[in-house]
């Protein structure tokens, strides 16, 4: 639309949808979230954006980060350096993409448009079970990118088995054992929804994929202690457990064979008033210090959970964390700009990252430590 008849818009006021100069807002991912409810189907939206039960977790998850203050370093003449490596393996930027399942209700490339998106800007994708591409496909379409595999327990545990043992052949490099759904959490969103994989979207993973399985209270996942040397042998990888928020578990996990934590909520997926992972993360940092994996190396320590801006996700580093995992807003990036808008929100975000470390005279990821913060006093805890 341009000439006489485009009615100027009003200070602060959304372009219309037939803007031409409508650009995604990859830098502003409310109004990216936005946009990609625009697009997405009303069942597909929720089961994305929603959490369990009143979703007050959901809400908690960003604020919690900002319940804590920087402590910038100055006269430093910094210039951020974002690259380090996980599990031994390098990469361009701390800032990964967590597992989330179902990609091809976001974009008919799902998750190989994801996966193209992390290898362009080096970033690490970890790649669900849950997935609407079969693990050997999302390998194959960046097959020099590092990735990690995330494992649900199945049905059948030959089924389980067998698809550790293919993210190894894959070249997967880390198997994720999520142990925070021994149930799938309260969705109301979805109960109200009677939410179930689209037609013509499969699950490529599962042993019968052309199933549309809705998502069921009733299928129970747990794992146990003792799965997580067993599936580090099975697939010859090392095992990262991700959903821990004690620093108890923490310690067991690593004494049963992990080889990294992951702290998460699950997005408050899982159980509503649950403790936020920008305040588990100190406890579970803390515990494992000391703990080593079974390669001889210190145990690493991840976090996900309302990573928002880049210095949310400083403050997450600075508190311990090796990594910091994206959900949502890399669902939101993929909805409305397919790879292209992944690649676009996790370089915005790893860009913010390296501008908050200059800022606070930060040079490296491993230069971030816990003097760097401080709680907000005035805040509630
Ligand atoms: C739509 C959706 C699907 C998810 N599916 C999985 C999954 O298949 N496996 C898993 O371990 N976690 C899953 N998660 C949890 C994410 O890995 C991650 O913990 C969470 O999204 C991080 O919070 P954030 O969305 O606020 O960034 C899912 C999260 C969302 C939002
Ligand atoms: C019975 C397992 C379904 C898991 C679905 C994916 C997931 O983790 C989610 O949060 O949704």
């Amino acid at each position: 639309m341009t000439g006489l008849t485009q009615r100027r818009r009003e200070p602060g006021e959304e372009p219309r949808p037939d803007d031409p100069d409508r650009e995604p807002p990859y830098l502003d991912l409310d109004r990216l979230e936005a946009r990609a409810r625009e697009v997405l189907a009303p069942p597909v939206y929720d089961y994305y954006a929603g959490g369990a039960e009143t979703e007050s977790s959901v809400q908690e998850a960003p604020q919690a980060w900002r319940s804590w203050r920087l402590r910038p370093r100055v006269l430093r003449a910094t210039q951020a350096d974002l690259a380090t490596t996980l599990l031994g393996t390098p990469v361009g930027t701390p800032i990964g993409i967590a597992p989330w399942a179902y990609q091809g209700m976001a974009h008919p490339d799902g998750e190989l448009a994801t996966r193209r998106a992390a290898a362009r800007v080096g970033a690490l994708m970890t790649v669900s079970t849950s997935a609407t591409h079969s693990v050997e496909e999302v390998a194959a379409a960046a097959p020099d990118a590092p990735a990690w595999f995330q494992l649900y327990r199945q049905h059948s545990p030959e089924h389980t088995a067998d698809l550790a043992r293919r993210a190894g052949a894959a070249g997967y490099r880390a198997l994720v054992l999520t142990v925070d759904l021994p149930v799938l959490g309260r969705r109301r969103r979805d109960l109200r929804n009677d939410f179930a994989l689209p037609a013509g979207l499969r699950m490529a993973n599962h042993p019968a994929p052309d199933d549309r399985p809705a998502l069921s209270a009733n299928a129970s996942t747990s794992w146990t202690f003792d799965d997580i040397a067993r599936f580090a042998e099975i697939s010859d990888l090392p095992v990262v457990v991700k959903g821990v928020l004690r620093g108890d578990d923490a310690v067991a996990c690593a004494r049963a064979g992990a080889s990294a934590i992951w702290v998460s909520t699950h997005g408050g997926r899982q159980v509503d008033l649950v403790v936020p992972s920008a305040h588990a993360l100190p406890e579970v940092v803390d515990a494992v210090r000391g703990e080593v994996a079974p390669d001889g190396s210190d145990v690493e320590v991840y976090v996900d959970g309302g990573v928002r801006a880049g210095s949310d996700a400083l403050v997450a580093l600075a508190l311990g964390a090796r990594a910091v995992f994206l959900g949502r807003p890399t669902a939101w990036g993929l909805a409305v700009g397919g790879a292209d808008g992944v690649a676009a929100v996790l370089t915005g975000l790893s860009e913010e990252l390296a501008h908050a470390m200059t800022l606070c005279g930060v040079a490296t990821p491993h230069d971030a430590t816990p003097d760097l913060v401080v709680r907000a006093g005035w805040l509630p805890r």
